[in-house]
């Protein structure tokens, strides 16, 4: 399936949650079986090529297509949670995002030390979220070079401060200008 195919499984839904956000919605990619397996077959291909001993996702959407990459890859899946859902005490991390504030949590026991994780999640926009995580798993230990997207929002330059903080980013569509 080709990227545009992709794109036209993708649901814009204008001013939500907030007046002037266009929110670039899977639901509807997801519920397409030929959609959701494509997206994982490429985003498992470049977290392949990008040499991940380990797969993180983050709550609620990058768990979709995180745990599906990291079954196709054989590999484990570092589950990066939103606040109070962990049993144990957790390294934590405040951030903002496109239209909010939140709180990303993870539990060390899932990070084995200099372990090659990539990031995988659906969308990119301040990079707020991926940055977090990113902080998160490094102070756990963890490698942390690659974040893989199915959306990018360029607009928003997210991509572009991971980057900075040394992260290379693939994102299989991008929404610029609109
Ligand atoms: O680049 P950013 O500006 O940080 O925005 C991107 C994040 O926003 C969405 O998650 P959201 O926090 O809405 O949670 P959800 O996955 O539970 O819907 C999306 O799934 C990304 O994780
Ligand atoms: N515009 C947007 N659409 C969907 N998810 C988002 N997360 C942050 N910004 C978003």
């Amino acid at each position: 399936m080709t990227p545009d195919a992709l794109r036209a499984l993708i649901r814009t839904v204008p001013d939500f949650p907030k007046t002037g956000i266009q929110f670039r919605d899977i639901t509807t990619l997801i519920s397409n079986g030929p959609g959701l397996a494509a997206t994982v077959e490429i985003l498992a291909e470049q977290a392949d090529a990008a040499g991940a001993k380990s797969i993180a996702g983050m709550e609620a959407r990058g768990f979709i297509f995180g745990a599906a990459v990291a079954v196709r890859l054989g590999v484990g899946f570092v589950a990066v949670r939103k606040p109070g859902k962990l049993p144990v005490p957790t390294i934590g991390v405040d951030y903002a995002l496109e239209y909010g504030m939140d709180r990303l949590e993870v539990d060390p026991a899932a990070i084995r030390q200099d372990e090659s994780i990539v990031i995988v999640d659906d969308l990119v926009a301040t990079g707020g979220t991926a940055l977090a995580a990113v902080e998160l798993l490094r102070t756990a230990g963890a490698r942390v070079d690659h974040a893989l997207f199915v959306i990018d929002l360029p607009d928003l330059g997210g991509a572009g401060r991971l980057r900075e903080a040394g992260v290379a980013v693939d994102a299989i569509l991008d929404y610029a200008g609109q």
